[in-house]
């Protein structure tokens, strides 16, 4: 399985129906704090936004309503995947990406036979407080080593200008939120993305 090099990370449809349009080919829907309604709700905009644009929808952390709205691929953290049905996410035809901090993070993901595996976060982020001290580009390249031909996803801290250098040390996707939804002019910002990660499109 191939994946787009660039991996936008939004928490509302309204922010796919805005920047899906634009080329935007993988995109993960990140809601926190909503009811479950509201998430259902999202999930089915966001999917009918992706369908109409070839975009991948990747549902993050909500596996059941994923499963329930027809979805077709979910990330899970490690504390995601610890309280999930695996079979039944499996049975239901969803491909699964999850995260890694450490080498038994690495290890869990590896034995649950993912289809990428994310890694973070490889430059200080704003978005959330993390336990784990930035990963840093080398990071990157051992894990590549690790997990040979399973995709591998940089997140954390990205912009448009360590692009080149998370794929140069072995990522095949570039995940990112702030750096787009912080930005004064977030359409900008994406088209500069989908620029910067062309050459990487092959
Ligand atoms: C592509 C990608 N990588 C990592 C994460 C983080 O997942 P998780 O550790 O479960 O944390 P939350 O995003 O749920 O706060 C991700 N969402 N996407
Ligand atoms: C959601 C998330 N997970 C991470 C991990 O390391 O698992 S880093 C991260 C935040 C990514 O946001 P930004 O691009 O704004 O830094
Ligand atoms: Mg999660």
């Amino acid at each position: 399985m191939r994946l787009d090099p660039f991996y936008l990370i939004v928490d509302r449809a309204e922010w796919i129906a805005r920047l899906v349009p634009l080329g935007v080919k993988l995109v993960q829907l990140r809601i926190k704090d909503r009811t479950e309604a509201e998430i259902r709700g999202d999930i089915r905009k966001a999917k009918t936004v992706c369908c109409a644009h070839g975009c991948q929808l990747i549902v993050n952390d909500y596996w059941q309503l994923a499963i329930e709205e027809g979805c077709d691929f979910l990330h899970l953290g490690q504390e995601d995947l610890a309280g999930a049905d695996l079979r039944a996410i499996r049975a239901a035809g969803l491909k699964l990406g999850l995260s890694t901090h450490d080498d038994v993070e690495l290890e869990t993901a590896l034995a649950a036979e993912p289809d990428y595996v994310a890694l973070g976060p490889v430059y200080p982020t704003i978005l959330k407080q993390m336990k784990w001290a930035p990963q840093g580009l080398g990071r990157l390249s051992e894990w590549k080593a690790r997990m040979g031909n399973l995709p591998l996803v940089a997140i954390g801290g990205l912009n448009v200008d360590r692009i080149d250098g998370v794929f140069a040390h072995g990522a095949d996707s570039a995940a990112v939120v702030t750096d787009i939804t912080l930005n004064s002019d977030p359409e900008g910002r994406t088209r500069q993305w989908l620029e910067a990660t062309a050459r990487w499109r092959r």
